[in-house]
């Protein structure tokens, strides 16, 4: 699709803030007004957070917002939005790094550029029981800095940013726009259709399939083959002891 046919989707609203702690914990703030689809960014985060209570580095002139929405479904539903929210940001990125440059997606939801992770997604979600009050997808891209190599965890994917990988300059609020349009999309697939087209979609472009990952989870470390994602978003490894299906884990190539 042409970039120049991109419009904000219908019925989402836009909230654009010069600096905030972090997207995430404005949307927990925002959250029991919210009457629609909300869109939060901010040019600066002051205290952005990534996942496993890892920091966020979120410099001005990368992205960074959190969608927050009321989703149908139970907690487990609401979670594989963010195999949605990948696919959304790899097509909104594909609009603006150029044919050359490769984009993937490494299980769960970070997002490479010419293999080094160029954005990163982070869930949060408040419920009771078996209902989700709200979800807050949070999403950080590295537009134009990314953090040194030796700031993130030995084994861990270089950091890359769109604009040191391909020259390409976009600013955030034009990336919100794909992106926010990207969104409704693939949250149209997955509401009409379940979870099949969103999986085939994003084994489409995962990163590793068919090669040796080891996944990390608080309790062991699994090395195997990447043999597929589960119908439920977890990653099947096949290792010597047999198929695993793993939930939650840490993925190191
Ligand atoms: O890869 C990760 O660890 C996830 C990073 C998510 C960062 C984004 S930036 C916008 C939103 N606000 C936050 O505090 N975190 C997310």
């Amino acid at each position: 699709m042409s970039a120049d046919l991109i419009t904000w989707p219908e019925g989402v609203a836009r909230h654009v803030l010069t600096e905030v702690d972090s997207t995430n914990s404005e949307a927990a703030r925002l959250a029991p007004g919210l009457t629609q689809p909300t869109w939060i960014m901010a040019r600066r985060q002051t205290a952005a957070r990534g996942r496993r209570g890892r920091a966020w580095v979120s410099p001005e002139g990368n992205f960074a917002a959190t969608l927050l929405m009321r989703p149908a479904g139970d907690p487990a539903q609401a979670a594989l939005r963010s195999f949605v929210a990948a696919l959304a940001l790899a097509d909104a990125l594909a609009l603006v790094v150029g044919p050359g440059a490769v984009i993937s997606l490494k299980w769960p939801n970070d997002v490479l550029l010419n293999g080094g992770k160029v954005a990163g997604i982070l869930l949060e979600s408040a419920g009771t029981g078996a209902g989700v009050t709200h979800l807050s997808i949070g999403i950080g891209v590295n537009l134009v800095a990314a953090p040194p190599k030796e700031a993130v965890e030995p084994g861990a994917l270089t950091p890359v940013s769109v604009m040191g990988e391909t020259g390409a300059r976009i600013a955030p609020e034009e990336l919100l726009t794909y992106l926010a349009a990207a969104f409704a999309r693939w949250e149209a697939q997955f509401s009409t259709y379940g979870f099949a087209p969103i999986r085939t979609a994003w084994l489409a472009r995962a990163a590793r399939l068919g090669q040796h990952v080891m996944a990390r989870t608080m309790a062991e470390t699994i090395e195997g083959t990447f043999d597929t994602l589960g119908e439920d978003g977890s990653l099947i490894l096949v290792t010597p002891a047999g198929r695993r299906a793993i939930p939650a884990a840490d993925v190191f190539f």
